[in-house]
């Protein structure tokens, strides 16, 4: 409508015709406000003025959509912070922080709660409104979080655990069991992509533990193309996290949306098939429906449906990565690869022929070190931790500054678990004994364990996390105990680490394995 005041007086009094008037009054309009936004971003008057930051970044988030669509987020990210320190502004509206005196009024229990980038991640139309139908992770309302939080707190306790793991330990024997008879039908050495092949495990996995069954990927492979769907997903959720206003229009584009649909659909069905009929082993839904059943009113098939998604792609993508990388980051250092091997040998001795005993794994010094250096260079979710200050609140003040309502800010684990003030010395080498020799902070050794936030901190950190490090610690264990491995012949370690994109979670390529069955008595599967 504004632009129609100018029109008529271009046409009253330059004498152009009404369509020149018309687009000449838009161009006009739109330049002036496009170059008065800047200008204000730029500008001494903008609340995040103070903060250093590139001048693309002020400008516009388009930037940030255009650095995060090739997946190099976490490497941009990390050379902003080495260029403009601790505190960076990497948005119109937005900094991204690695000071750890700040994160717990960031993310911790004196906190904020989750800011805009969650909605522009949500892969369902679901309109603002309709809250119920959130899920866990795109919940922004502190106490709806918080009811949901404890339907998920109390479906991971130690009972529930106990029934995931029978579950995920017959899941990893599948896999073991399956990876051995390649390497027989190949002759003893099999070559794999041993990515593809975790990815297959722990989707069947997070189907028997979220829906009672469901997955066969491993048995039958991705015929309904499911891990390509979600990886297009997450892709689109990763370029509309940034933009969250575009994420419905792009939902809604015929080819581009395709998958994020399809996805959707699948999620949708498995919800109906879970919430029509009881699984005979007792999983997630299970233990959150009856927790979830004592605080809400709402249908449970509310509940299955918005964190049907979540689960998968939480639980499975997440800890897929950290299995990929561990196995990658043991064949590039055969030493520690031996090393981690004569650990786990010793904890199974060749006379014990009963299956792995996780309760044992905990207490593997050099496997959790190895674990944890793993999480510690590359985090699944390695840049987007993102919290704003509240709704109507103003403001927040976050250790000794003050952030506006309207701002938010970024805790990037990915820059802060390589800062040189909390991992010291080489904090871009994966070198675990920094795990083994213990905190300190002396000039010549840093551990400072409070800066380690793979799985986040505070009231909205990882749900899972005692799931994924079982998880992480039994798969990793089954590999060694099972498995002679080397890469294939041609791997390039570097084009490895050139397929790791930063699409919010971690995404790798192809890790091609060579595969040669152990001959050592005991390990039953
Ligand atoms: C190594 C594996 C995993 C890593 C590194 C990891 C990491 C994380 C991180 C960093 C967050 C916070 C995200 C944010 O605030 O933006 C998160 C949230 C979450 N994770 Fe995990 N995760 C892993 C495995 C799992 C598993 C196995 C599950 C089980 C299904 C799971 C369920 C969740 C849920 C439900 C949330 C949302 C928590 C909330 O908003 O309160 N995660 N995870």
């Amino acid at each position: 409508m504004v632009p129609l005041l100018p029109t008529w007086v271009l046409i009253n009094h330059c004498a152009l015709s009404f369509p020149m008037a018309f687009l000449t009054a838009y161009v006009l309009f739109f330049a002036t406000l496009f170059t008065s936004i800047v200008a204000y971003r730029l500008s001494s008057f903008h609340p995040l003025a103070k903060y250093p930051g590139p001048i693309m970044c002020k400008i516009s988030q388009l930037w940030t959509v255009l650095v995060y669509s090739r997946g190099k987020g976490h490497h941009y990210r990390k050379m902003l912070h080495d260029q403009y320190g601790p505190i960076v502004r990497i948005g119109p509206n937005e900094l991204s922080v690695t000071e750890k005196d700040m994160l717990p009024y960031i993310l911790g229990s004196q906190g904020m709660p989750k800011g805009p980038l969650f909605e522009g991640r949500r892969m369902t139309s679901v309109s603002q409104k309709d809250t119920e139908h959130f899920n866990l992770i795109a919940t922004r309302d502190l106490q709806r979080h918080a009811v949901l939080r404890k339907a998920w707190s109390r479906a991971f306790a130690d009972a529930p655990l106990r029934d995931y793991e029978e579950l995920m330990l017959a899941r990893a024997r599948q896999l073991i069991h399956t990876l051995k008879t390649i390497c027989e039908k190949q002759g003893g050495v099999g070559g794999v992509d041993v990515a593809s092949w975790i990815d297959y495990f722990t989707f069947d996995f997070m189907g028997d533990m979220a829906f009672g069954g469901g997955f066969e990927l491993m048995r039958d492979g991705d015929s309904e193309r499911l891990l390509s769907n979600m990886a297009m997903s997450l892709y689109y959720a990763c370029l509309c996290q940034a933009v969250p206003w575009f994420s419905p229009v792009l939902r809604k584009l015929p080819y581009v949306g395709e998958p994020i649909r399809a996805f959707g659909s699948f999620a949708f069905k498995l919800a109906k098939i879970r919430y029509d009929q009881e699984p005979d082993k007792k999983d997630l839904f299970y233990h959150m429906i009856a927790a979830y059943r004592a605080d809400s009113q709402e249908s449970p098939f509310t509940l299955i449906l918005s964190n049907s998604l979540l689960a998968i792609v939480a639980g499975a993508d997440t800890t897929a990565t950290v299995l990929k990388n561990t196995i990658f980051y043991l064949l590039t250092n055969p030493a520690y690869y031996a090393r981690l091997r004569e650990e786990v040998d010793a904890a199974f001795p060749p006379t014990e022929t009963s299956a792995l005993d996780t309760r044992i794994l905990p207490s593997l010094p050099f496997l959790n070190a190895v674990i944890n250096e793993v999480l510690r260079l590359q985090p699944p979710v390695s840049t987007t931790l993102q919290r704003a200050p509240a709704r109507g609140t103003k403001g927040k003040l976050v250790g000794t500054h003050y952030i506006k309502e309207g701002t938010h800010i970024q805790v990037p684990p990915y820059v802060l678990h390589r800062d040189p003030r909390y991992f010291y010395p080489r904090p871009d080498e994966f070198w675990p004994d920094r795990w083994i020799l213990g905190t300190s902070d002396s000039a010549e050794f840093v551990l400072d364990r409070s800066a380690f936030i793979p799985f986040s901190m505070g009231p909205a950190n990882c749900a899972g996390k005692s799931l994924a490090m079982l998880e992480l610690r039994a798969v990793v264990s089954m590999f060694i105990m099972h498995f002679d491995m080397e890469f294939g012949d041609n791997f390039d370690p570097r084009v490895w680490m050139e397929s790791l994109k930063d699409f919010f979670v971690l995404e790798c390529g192809k890790l091609m394995v060579k595969l040669r069955v152990r001959k050592r008595k005991g390990f039953e599967l």
